[in-house]
């Protein structure tokens, strides 16, 4: 306790003065245990009220919002959370690797496509519907707990003027996620899986990355039948001769969904239930692909032959998967494009395939690949030659008209002079044409 008596007064008879003077020094020291005490009530239940006013007092002169996105998943939002932090790193990838002096390469979410992206500490701005937003990149050390210990967590801090509170929260973060989504898809590595089965079941297996370069726009097709195609891609048949681009058309559906390709092999099938297992086990965000689809009815016609021969034959045939197996996946499982899959058969034979795998509604768009037609020829000509317009297209449209040529014999033709000089376009289209000629004079029987 303080000694409070050198600074009293002397007042009264020296005995009153002492007596005086304790009681004032025990007066003043009660005093000053009640105002620690009340300083200290005021302080545990006043501190935080006056910190909230003197913190809306500042927050009310800055003329900024700010928002945090956390890079930290094991919240209770969970992953949701770093889903929205990668988008917003993807998004501003582009916009940082022309503004931000030091950038980072990010490839923990894909070895093939590096993200880059703003280094700690670093910002860029971003400009939308005329309103300018920043972004930066910041670090916080979390506490963490006994099991993961602690670590620095990012995050990104977007600061906006508050008269745009309304369609940066709105349409601008929405814009952001949907954009860094867009672009995390199309630089994902898609996967090719097949199926194949053990006495314990039916399984996918990892075949390779899937690296086809096949999109739309290469893909040599009428404009029209390409738009309906991307319209609406639920399930499909593709049919036609070979050649025709079927498993082009594949590619360049996988590629523009950002898909991974499951390729089913039906004839490794063993039974129904092994089907219906493995279509179980196909993810959302997938295309299921059966080539040649065709070969299913032959199983189911082998079974009857099977039948009158060996009876023991047929009981492997029988546990195969059957036409009405297969129909029941379609309708079931693949139904509405739930989950986002995709289903596509194919054939070179749409006459010998059941009615019943045909009927609409199973096999919602039926699509004819077909010959080789001046439009698709233009694509062709562009992709392998860089071409757009020659003088001998003219004569090229009216040979096409004439005869059924497949766009992998046009292709074959365009490609056969690659590599031999800059200018061989000219003698590519002259080997197409004497192609052209060949095969019509064949189709007409002067051959
Ligand atoms: N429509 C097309 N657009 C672009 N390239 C094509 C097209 N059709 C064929 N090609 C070229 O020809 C090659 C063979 O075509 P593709 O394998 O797609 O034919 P397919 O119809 O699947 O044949 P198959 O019935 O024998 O499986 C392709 O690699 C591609 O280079
Ligand atoms: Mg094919």
């Amino acid at each position: 306790m303080v000694n409070l008596l050198p600074f009293m007064g002397h007042q009264g008879s020296p005995g009153q003065q002492g007596m005086s003077q304790i009681g004032l020094g025990m007066a003043i020291a009660a005093s000053m245990v009640v105002l620690t005490m009340l300083q200290q009530f005021l302080f545990n239940h006043f501190s935080g009220y006056l910190e909230r006013c003197l913190r809306k007092l500042v927050s009310s002169m800055d003329p900024y919002v700010h928002i945090r996105f956390s890079e930290d998943s094991t919240d209770s939002s969970g992953p949701k959370n770093y889903e929205a932090y990668a988008a917003i790193e993807t998004y501003l990838s582009s916009k940082c690797s022309a503004q931000a002096p030091r950038l980072k390469a990010n490839s923990v979410r894909d070895i093939n496509a590096p993200v880059l992206c703003v280094d700690d500490g670093e910002g860029v701005s971003d400009e939308f519907d005329g309103v300018t937003v920043w972004w930066h990149l910041g670090k916080e050390k979390d506490q963490g707990d006994v099991y993961r210990g602690s670590r620095n967590n990012r995050y990104y801090a977007l600061t906006f003027r508050k008269r745009n509170r309304k369609m940066v929260v709105g349409e601008y973060l929405r814009h952001v996620m949907e954009e860094g989504k867009a672009v995390a898809a199309s630089n994902r590595q898609l996967k090719l899986y097949s199926n194949s089965s053990s006495e314990h079941g039916a399984y996918w297996d990892y075949i390779m990355d899937f690296d086809h370069p096949a999109n739309f726009e290469t893909l040599a097709m009428e404009k029209e039948k390409k738009e309906d195609i991307i319209d609406d891609l639920i399930r499909y048949l593709l049919h036609g001769p070979p050649g025709t681009g079927k498993s082009t058309m594949i590619a360049a559906m996988a590629n523009l969904l950002s898909y991974d390709v499951y390729d089913l092999e039906l004839t490794a099938v063993r039974s129904n239930a092994a089907l219906k297992r493995l279509l179980n086990r196909t993810p959302c965000n997938s295309m299921l692909v059966i080539e040649d689809v065709d070969c299913s009815s032959k199983i189911t016609n082998q079974r009857e032959k099977y039948d009158k021969d060996d009876g023991k034959t047929v009981k492997n045939i029988l546990e195969k998967v059957t036409l009405s197996g297969l129909l029941n996946c379609v309708d079931g499982l693949f139904s509405a494009n739930e989950g986002g899959r995709l289903m596509v058969f194919t054939t070179n034979n749409v006459e010998a395939l059941d009615s019943a795998l045909l009927r609409r509604g199973r096999m919602d768009k039926h699509v004819e690949m077909t010959y080789c037609g001046f439009e698709a020829f233009r694509i062709l000509a562009r992709n392998y030659l860089g071409i757009e317009h020659h003088e001998l297209f003219g004569k090229i449209e009216v040979l096409l008209n004439e005869s059924s040529i497949t766009p992998a014999d046009v292709a074959e033709s365009l490609i056969a002079r690659r590599g031999k000089g800059e200018d061989c376009g000219e003698e590519c289209l002259k080997k197409l044409i004497e192609a052209l000629e060949k095969k019509g004079e064949g189709e007409n029987g002067w051959m």
